[in-house]
């Protein structure tokens, strides 16, 4: 079962809501790839002994690892967290957040700047590259229990748009270009 995604329609509705259009425009993983949004789906009942979470944490060194349970009677400031989230950012490292339980939305900027809506659950693990426009809600169920890897020591600092001439941005930029352009130039 893979995640889903979709371009998001323009209603000023309540974010928590799907906010497909009519007939939805879904957006493939392959899609995803292209802007350098990585997905796989593991098993999170067992995440403390998953041999293939352990691979990926060693192949992209994310040796830091916590957990941040979004509900609103554990988390500080709740609704401002929330409001931070949901402005759009970027950050200098890649997010990467494996969602154990519950669900949520991320949303991210394709190449032509429009948002396609990315619906994780539990099991999906989802890495955002460094540079990429994005932000991030919780959808009606209104709970999501994620883990989020990093390497090295973390860093949460959000960049709000506008971020042209950040560094992240910039090479992010360069990298889109390179990955379209290596399977046509080898047409
Ligand atoms: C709650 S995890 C995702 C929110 C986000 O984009 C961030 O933490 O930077
Ligand atoms: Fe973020």
């Amino acid at each position: 079962m893979a995640i889903e995604a979709w371009f998001t329609d323009e209603r000023n509705e309540d974010q928590r809501f799907p906010h497909q259009r009519k007939p939805n425009e879904p957006v493939s993983l392959d899609h995803l790839a292209e802007l350098g949004v990585l997905y796989w789906h593991l098993n999170p009942k067992d995440y403390e002994n998953d041999e293939e979470l352990k691979k990926i944490r060693e192949a992209r060194g994310y040796n830091y690892m916590d957990m941040l349970d979004l509900r609103p009677e554990n988390v500080a400031n709740f609704e401002e967290k929330l409001r931070n989230f949901y402005t759009e950012h970027i950050h200098a490292d890649e997010e990467i957040r494996y969602c154990l339980e519950g669900s949520a939305y991320f949303d991210v900027r394709d190449k032509e700047d429009r948002w396609i809506r990315i619906w994780i659950k539990a099991g999906d693990l989802i890495i955002l590259p460094a540079g990429i426009y994005h932000r991030f809600t919780l959808d009606t169920s209104y709970y999501v229990r994620l883990m989020r890897l990093f390497v090295g020591e973390p860093v949460w600092t959000a960049y709000n748009r506008p971020q042209d001439d950040h560094p992240a941005r910039e090479e992010y930029v360069k990298s889109l270009t390179e990955r379209v352009g290596v399977p046509l130039a080898a047409n």
